[in-house]
Protein backbone atom coordinates (compact mmCIF):
# COMPACT_ATOMS: atom_id res chain seq x y z
CA UNK A 1 0.00 0.00 0.00
CA UNK A 2 1.45 3.27 -0.83
CA UNK A 3 -0.09 6.61 0.66
CA UNK A 4 -0.82 9.68 -1.47
CA UNK A 5 -1.75 13.05 0.03
CA UNK A 6 -3.57 15.09 -2.33
CA UNK A 7 -3.68 19.09 -1.72
CA UNK A 8 -7.23 20.05 -1.10
CA UNK A 9 -9.64 22.65 -3.05
CA UNK A 10 -8.68 23.84 -6.55
CA UNK A 11 -5.31 21.18 -7.23
CA UNK A 12 -7.58 18.41 -6.62
CA UNK A 13 -10.23 19.61 -8.41
CA UNK A 14 -7.51 20.22 -11.36
CA UNK A 15 -6.16 16.39 -10.55
CA UNK A 16 -9.65 14.99 -11.18
CA UNK A 17 -10.22 17.14 -14.26
CA UNK A 18 -6.80 15.79 -14.95
CA UNK A 19 -7.84 11.99 -14.76
CA UNK A 20 -11.17 12.63 -16.82
CA UNK A 21 -9.42 14.15 -19.54
CA UNK A 22 -6.84 11.40 -19.98
CA UNK A 23 -9.58 8.91 -19.80
CA UNK A 24 -7.92 7.48 -16.39
CA UNK A 25 -11.35 6.11 -14.68
CA UNK A 26 -9.93 3.70 -11.99
CA UNK A 27 -9.33 6.39 -8.96
CA UNK A 28 -12.34 9.02 -10.41
CA UNK A 29 -15.17 7.55 -8.95
CA UNK A 30 -13.85 7.77 -5.41
CA UNK A 31 -12.32 10.59 -5.95
CA UNK A 32 -15.53 12.34 -7.19
CA UNK A 33 -16.82 11.25 -3.66
CA UNK A 34 -18.55 14.32 -2.22
CA UNK A 35 -17.66 12.86 1.55
CA UNK A 36 -16.05 14.42 4.32
CA UNK A 37 -13.92 11.24 4.83
CA UNK A 38 -10.22 12.59 4.80
CA UNK A 39 -8.82 9.35 3.55
CA UNK A 40 -9.54 6.66 1.34
CA UNK A 41 -8.21 3.68 0.51
CA UNK A 42 -9.03 2.07 -3.24
CA UNK A 43 -6.92 -1.34 -3.92
CA UNK A 44 -3.10 -0.86 -3.28
CA UNK A 45 -3.75 3.43 -2.77
CA UNK A 46 -4.71 5.64 0.51
CA UNK A 47 -5.04 8.70 -0.13
CA UNK A 48 -5.17 11.70 1.84
CA UNK A 49 -7.14 14.67 1.24
CA UNK A 50 -4.45 17.64 3.27
CA UNK A 51 -4.42 21.50 3.16
CA UNK A 52 -1.78 22.40 0.66
CA UNK A 53 0.74 23.30 2.95
CA UNK A 54 0.58 20.46 5.17
CA UNK A 55 1.03 18.10 2.15
CA UNK A 56 4.87 18.12 2.40
CA UNK A 57 4.68 17.87 6.15
CA UNK A 58 2.95 14.47 5.66
CA UNK A 59 5.15 13.73 3.08
CA UNK A 60 8.23 14.80 4.81
CA UNK A 61 7.72 12.74 7.92
CA UNK A 62 6.65 9.68 6.22
CA UNK A 63 2.93 9.39 6.62
CA UNK A 64 2.72 9.73 2.77
CA UNK A 65 5.17 7.97 0.47
CA UNK A 66 3.95 10.58 -2.44
CA UNK A 67 2.39 14.40 -2.60
CA UNK A 68 0.56 16.36 -5.48
CA UNK A 69 0.86 19.90 -4.10
CA UNK A 70 1.19 23.19 -6.12
CA UNK A 71 4.41 24.87 -6.71
CA UNK A 72 3.37 28.21 -4.45
CA UNK A 73 3.71 25.96 -1.74
CA UNK A 74 6.77 24.17 -2.10
CA UNK A 75 8.63 27.59 -2.85
CA UNK A 76 6.97 29.29 0.02
CA UNK A 77 8.33 27.14 2.75
CA UNK A 78 11.24 24.39 3.03
CA UNK A 79 10.56 21.15 3.17
CA UNK A 80 12.99 18.00 3.42
CA UNK A 81 11.14 16.12 0.73
CA UNK A 82 12.19 15.67 -3.13
CA UNK A 83 10.67 17.70 -5.33
CA UNK A 84 10.43 15.20 -8.18
CA UNK A 85 8.57 16.68 -10.78
CA UNK A 86 6.16 18.87 -12.40
CA UNK A 87 2.54 18.30 -13.01
CA UNK A 88 0.37 18.37 -16.46
CA UNK A 89 -2.22 20.62 -14.25
CA UNK A 90 -2.40 23.20 -11.60
CA UNK A 91 -1.96 25.95 -13.72
CA UNK A 92 -1.83 29.23 -12.32
CA UNK A 93 0.54 32.02 -11.55
CA UNK A 94 1.44 34.59 -9.24
CA UNK A 95 0.64 38.33 -9.68
CA UNK A 96 1.30 41.71 -8.04
CA UNK A 97 -2.10 43.33 -8.18
CA UNK A 98 -3.95 46.16 -6.79
CA UNK A 99 -6.87 49.03 -7.60
CA UNK A 100 -6.00 51.03 -10.67
CA UNK A 101 -3.56 53.78 -10.16
CA UNK A 102 -1.06 53.27 -7.80
CA UNK A 103 2.26 54.28 -8.55
CA UNK A 104 4.56 53.22 -5.70
CA UNK A 105 3.16 49.85 -3.51
CA UNK A 106 4.31 50.61 0.11
CA UNK A 107 2.19 48.14 1.97
CA UNK A 108 1.49 44.97 0.39
CA UNK A 109 -0.72 41.92 1.47
CA UNK A 110 0.00 38.00 1.03
CA UNK A 111 -1.03 34.55 1.72
CA UNK A 112 2.89 34.01 0.51
CA UNK A 113 4.98 36.57 2.25
CA UNK A 114 8.24 34.97 1.72
CA UNK A 115 7.73 34.68 -2.01
CA UNK A 116 6.63 38.19 -2.35
CA UNK A 117 9.56 39.26 -0.09
CA UNK A 118 11.95 37.26 -2.98
CA UNK A 119 10.67 39.15 -5.52
CA UNK A 120 10.77 42.77 -4.01
CA UNK A 121 14.14 42.51 -2.72
CA UNK A 122 14.66 40.99 -6.08
CA UNK A 123 13.57 44.67 -7.46
CA UNK A 124 15.29 46.49 -4.81
CA UNK A 125 12.25 47.76 -3.39
CA UNK A 126 11.39 48.06 0.01
CA UNK A 127 8.22 46.97 0.46
CA UNK A 128 5.93 46.22 4.32
CA UNK A 129 4.25 43.13 4.06
CA UNK A 130 1.48 42.12 5.97
CA UNK A 131 0.51 37.89 6.43
CA UNK A 132 -2.76 37.23 5.70
CA UNK A 133 -4.87 33.59 5.24
CA UNK A 134 -7.04 34.32 2.87
CA UNK A 135 -9.36 36.46 0.54
CA UNK A 136 -6.53 38.99 0.33
CA UNK A 137 -8.44 41.12 -2.32
CA UNK A 138 -10.02 42.55 0.72
CA UNK A 139 -6.95 44.02 1.90
CA UNK A 140 -6.27 46.57 -0.95
CA UNK A 141 -10.35 47.49 -1.18
CA UNK A 142 -10.69 48.04 3.12
CA UNK A 143 -7.37 49.99 3.08
CA UNK A 144 -5.23 47.54 4.95
CA UNK A 145 -2.55 47.20 2.37
CA UNK A 146 -2.06 49.34 -1.51
CA UNK A 147 -1.80 46.01 -3.12
CA UNK A 148 -1.12 42.14 -3.44
CA UNK A 149 0.92 39.22 -3.89
CA UNK A 150 -1.89 36.34 -4.72
CA UNK A 151 -2.78 33.80 -7.36
CA UNK A 152 -4.52 34.43 -10.58
CA UNK A 153 -5.97 31.84 -12.94
CA UNK A 154 -8.85 33.29 -14.75
CA UNK A 155 -8.52 37.19 -12.72
CA UNK A 156 -12.26 36.73 -12.36
CA UNK A 157 -11.69 37.33 -8.73
CA UNK A 158 -9.75 40.63 -9.59
CA UNK A 159 -11.94 41.57 -11.73
CA UNK A 160 -14.84 40.99 -10.00
CA UNK A 161 -13.31 43.06 -6.96
CA UNK A 162 -12.01 46.06 -9.54
CA UNK A 163 -8.54 44.95 -9.01
CA UNK A 164 -6.02 44.78 -11.57
CA UNK A 165 -2.83 42.91 -12.30
CA UNK A 166 0.26 44.82 -12.13
CA UNK A 167 2.70 42.58 -13.00
CA UNK A 168 3.02 38.66 -13.60
CA UNK A 169 5.51 37.04 -11.09
CA UNK A 170 6.20 33.90 -11.11
CA UNK A 171 4.15 30.56 -13.16
CA UNK A 172 2.87 27.95 -10.56
CA UNK A 173 1.74 23.94 -11.25
CA UNK A 174 1.15 21.23 -9.50
CA UNK A 175 4.11 19.15 -8.33
CA UNK A 176 4.81 15.82 -7.48
CA UNK A 177 6.84 15.17 -3.84
CA UNK A 178 8.08 12.01 -2.38
CA UNK A 179 9.22 11.59 0.98
CA UNK A 180 13.16 10.53 0.89
CA UNK A 181 13.53 7.64 1.89
CA UNK A 182 10.64 5.76 0.22
CA UNK A 183 11.60 6.79 -3.18
CA UNK A 184 13.96 4.31 -3.09
CA UNK A 185 12.36 1.81 -0.54
CA UNK A 186 8.99 1.55 -2.13
CA UNK A 187 10.46 2.63 -5.52
CA UNK A 188 8.44 -0.32 -7.72
CA UNK A 189 5.10 0.64 -5.65
CA UNK A 190 5.60 4.81 -6.30
CA UNK A 191 6.48 4.16 -10.25
CA UNK A 192 3.53 2.00 -10.38
CA UNK A 193 1.39 4.64 -9.18
CA UNK A 194 2.68 7.37 -11.20
CA UNK A 195 2.17 5.38 -14.38
CA UNK A 196 -1.02 4.51 -13.78
CA UNK A 197 -2.02 8.05 -13.85
CA UNK A 198 -0.48 8.82 -16.43
CA UNK A 199 2.58 11.41 -14.78
CA UNK A 200 5.58 8.99 -16.12
CA UNK A 201 5.85 6.92 -18.97
N1 LIG B 1 -7.39 30.14 -8.62
C1 LIG B 1 -6.67 29.05 -8.69
N2 LIG B 1 -6.63 28.35 -9.83
C2 LIG B 1 -5.91 27.22 -9.91
N3 LIG B 1 -5.18 26.72 -8.90
C3 LIG B 1 -5.19 27.39 -7.78
C4 LIG B 1 -5.93 28.57 -7.60
N4 LIG B 1 -5.77 29.00 -6.35
C5 LIG B 1 -4.95 28.09 -5.78
N5 LIG B 1 -4.59 27.14 -6.63
C6 LIG B 1 -3.72 25.95 -6.40
O1 LIG B 1 -4.48 25.05 -5.61
C7 LIG B 1 -3.85 24.84 -4.35
C8 LIG B 1 -4.95 24.80 -3.30
O2 LIG B 1 -5.48 26.12 -3.22
P1 LIG B 1 -6.89 26.46 -2.60
O3 LIG B 1 -6.86 27.94 -2.37
O4 LIG B 1 -7.99 25.93 -3.44
O5 LIG B 1 -6.81 25.63 -1.28
P2 LIG B 1 -7.62 25.74 0.05
O6 LIG B 1 -8.31 27.06 0.10
O7 LIG B 1 -6.66 25.37 1.11
O8 LIG B 1 -8.65 24.56 -0.14
P3 LIG B 1 -10.01 24.34 0.65
O9 LIG B 1 -10.99 25.07 -0.23
O10 LIG B 1 -10.23 22.85 0.64
O11 LIG B 1 -9.80 24.92 2.01
C9 LIG B 1 -2.85 25.99 -4.21
O12 LIG B 1 -1.74 25.59 -3.44
C10 LIG B 1 -2.47 26.31 -5.63
O13 LIG B 1 -1.40 25.49 -6.07
O1 LIG C 1 -8.08 34.20 -11.01
P1 LIG C 1 -9.15 33.39 -10.36
O2 LIG C 1 -9.55 32.21 -11.21
O3 LIG C 1 -10.32 34.19 -9.93
O4 LIG C 1 -8.50 32.73 -9.05
C1 LIG C 1 -7.84 33.49 -8.10
C2 LIG C 1 -8.36 33.27 -6.72
O5 LIG C 1 -8.19 31.89 -6.34
C3 LIG C 1 -7.47 31.82 -5.10
O6 LIG C 1 -8.29 31.96 -3.99
P2 LIG C 1 -9.32 30.91 -3.40
O7 LIG C 1 -10.62 31.03 -4.10
O8 LIG C 1 -8.67 29.55 -3.44
O9 LIG C 1 -9.55 31.39 -1.92
P3 LIG C 1 -8.65 32.09 -0.82
O10 LIG C 1 -8.70 33.56 -1.15
O11 LIG C 1 -9.32 31.79 0.46
O12 LIG C 1 -7.25 31.54 -0.93
C4 LIG C 1 -6.60 33.08 -5.15
O13 LIG C 1 -6.16 33.43 -3.86
C5 LIG C 1 -7.52 34.10 -5.76
O14 LIG C 1 -8.34 34.72 -4.80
Amino acid sequence: MITVALSKGRLLEDFIRYLDTQNLRHYLSVLKEESRSLFIEIDNVKFIFAKGPDVPTYVENGIADIGIVGSDIIMEDTFNILNVSQLPFGECYFALAGPPGIERFNVVASKYTNISAKYFKEKKQDVELIHLHGSVELAPLLGLADGIVDIVQTGDTLRDNGLIEYEKILEIHGRLITNKQTFYTRENEIFDFLNEIGVIK
